[in-house]
C-alpha cells in the first residue's frame, strides 16, 4: 500500500508542474451552502446556525455568499414519508412516519437582517418572482438571482410554468431591479441533463442562457442540477452558451452526484470561466431532483484551486472550520473529500 505524507494545505505541490496558461489566474468563488445547501435539509436548521454559517462563511474571504430565498412556502416539499421494517422478538411489522416539516427558508427575512454584512461580500438571495424580489429588498437584499431552466417540465415542477412564462416573469423582476439599481444574477438549471426529460440540447441551454443575459443579467450560472455531466458534455455545452453570452458573464454550478463536478470544473476553467459555485461540506440537492447530490463541496474546489496557482482569496483552514461547524450543527458527515482527508491525516 503507498504511505501518503500529510500535506500542509496551503503549500501547492503542482504547481511547477502544471502550465497555468490555459487557465484564469483568479477564480471568484460564490458559495451557496447557506441557500442550495440548507434548502434540502429535511429539519429545519434554527435561524441561528444560518446565521452563524455565514458569518463564519464571511470570515473566509468568500467574496459572495447566497444567503437565503424568497420563493413560496407552497412550494417547497413540506412532508415527508418514511415507511421502514421493524422486527422485535415478538413480530414483524411495518412503520410508517409521517412528518411535517416546516419550510426550510421561512426565516429568510431574520437571517438577512441578523447576519454580519462584511463589506466586499455580496449576498445574494433567490427571488422567482415579483413578489420575492419586493419582500428580499424590505428584508435588506442588495442583490438577488432569478433561477429559470433549460427544460420545459423541470420548469414546470419548480416554479409552475413553461418557459417562456417564466421569462416573461423575470423581465418584471428585472425591471423593478433595474429601478433600484440592484444586480440580478441568472440561472440557468439542467444544462446538462434533466430528472423529468433527459438528455437537454446545448442549443436549448445556450437560448435560454442568452435571453436571461439579454435582460440583463451580469451573470449567468449554468446549474448541472443532478450533476449528470461529463467533461464531455460539459464542453460541448459551453462551446455552444460561449457563442451567445461572453465567457466573462458565465458561471457554473456543479452537483457532484455522479462524481464528476471537479472534472467539469477544471474544463470549465480550461475554456475560460472564472465563476464557479460551490457548497461548504458539499451540503445540499434539489427538492424539484430526487436523488441529486449536494453541489461540489467548497473546500474541494478551494484544494484545487490552490493546487492550480490560482487565486480565490479564500483561507481554506477557516473554510474546513466552517465546515466542521455546519456538520456538527446538522450532525451529518461533510461530503468533502479535503475534510475528510485532513480528518484521517
Ligand atoms: C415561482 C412560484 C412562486 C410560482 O408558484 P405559483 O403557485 O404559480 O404562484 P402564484 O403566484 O400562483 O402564488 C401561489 C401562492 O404562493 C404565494 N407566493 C407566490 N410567490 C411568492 C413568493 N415569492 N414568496 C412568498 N409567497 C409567494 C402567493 O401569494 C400565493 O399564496 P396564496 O395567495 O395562495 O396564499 C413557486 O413555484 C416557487 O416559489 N418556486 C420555487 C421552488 C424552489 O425554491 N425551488 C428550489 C430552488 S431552484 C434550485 O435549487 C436550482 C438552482 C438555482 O440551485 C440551480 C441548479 O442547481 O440547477
Amino acid at each position: 500500500m503507498p504511505r501518503f505524507a500529510a500535506v500542509p494545505l496551503s503549500r501547492d505541490t503542482t504547481r511547477r508542474q502544471v502550465s497555468t496558461a490555459a487557465f484564469p489566474q483568479r477564480v471568484k468563488v460564490v458559495e451557496v451552502g447557506p441557500r442550495d445547501g440548507l434548502q434540502n435539509e429535511k429539519s429545519v436548521v434554527p435561524t441561528p446556525v444560518k446565521i452563524r454559517l455565514i458569518d463564519m462563511l464571511s470570515e473566509t474571504g468568500l467574496p459572495v455568499i447566497e444567503a437565503t430565498s424568497f420563493v413560496s412556502p407552497r412550494w417547497v416539499p413540506q412532508v415527508s414519508i418514511d415507511v421502514g421494517w421493524q422486527q422485535c422478538a415478538v413480530r414483524s411489522t411495518w412503520l410508517i412516519n409521517l412528518s411535517l416539516s416546516p419550510f426550510q427558508m421561512a426565516d429568510h427575512a431574520e437571517v438577512m437582517q441578523g447576519i454580519n454584512k462584511l463589506p466586499g461580500v455580496s449576498y445574494p438571495v433567490l427571488t422567482p418572482n415579483l413578489k420575492g424580489f419586493q419582500a428580499a429588498v424590505a428584508a435588506g437584499a442588495k442583490e438577488v438571482s432569478i433561477f429559470g431552466a433549460a427544460s420545459e417540465l423541470f420548469t414546470k415542477k419548480n416554479i409552475n410554468c413553461s418557459i417562456e412564462e417564466s421569462l416573461e416573469r423575470f423581465s418584471e423582476v428585472m425591471n423593478a431591479a433595474r429601478a433600484a439599481s440592484i444586480p440580478v444574477r441568472g440561472y440557468v438549471s439542467c444544462v446538462l441533463g434533466c430528472p423529468y426529460e433527459g438528455k437537454i440540447s446545448a442549443a436549448k441551454v445556450a437560448e435560454v442562457s442568452k435571453k436571461m443575459y439579454s435582460m440583463g443579467c451580469y451573470e449567468i450560472s449554468l446549474g448541472d442540477t443532478i450533476g449528470i455531466g461529463t467533461p464531455g458534455s460539459m464542453k460541448e455545452m459551453l462551446a455552444a452558451v460561449m457563442k451567445e453570452v461572453p465567457v466573462g458573464a458565465l458561471a457554473v454550478h456543479c452537483h457532484d452526484t455522479y462524481g464528476q463536478a471537479l472534472a467539469n470544473i477544471l474544463v470549465a476553467l480550461q475554456m475560460g470561466v472564472s465563476v464557479v459555485d460551490a457548497s461548504v461540506a458539499g451540503l445540499g440537492g434539489c427538492p424539484y431532483a430526487q436523488g441529486a447530490s449536494g453541489n461540489v463541496a467548497t473546500e474541494d474546489l478551494v484544494y484545487m484551486l490552490n493546487g492550480l496557482g490560482i487565486h480565490t482569496g479564500v483561507d481554506l483552514q477557516k473554510l474546513m472550520d466552517t465546515g466542521t461547524f455546519i456538520c456538527n450543527a446538522l450532525n451529518r458527515r461533510t461530503n468533502s473529500k479535503v475534510s475528510q482527508a485532513a480528518c484521517r491525516l
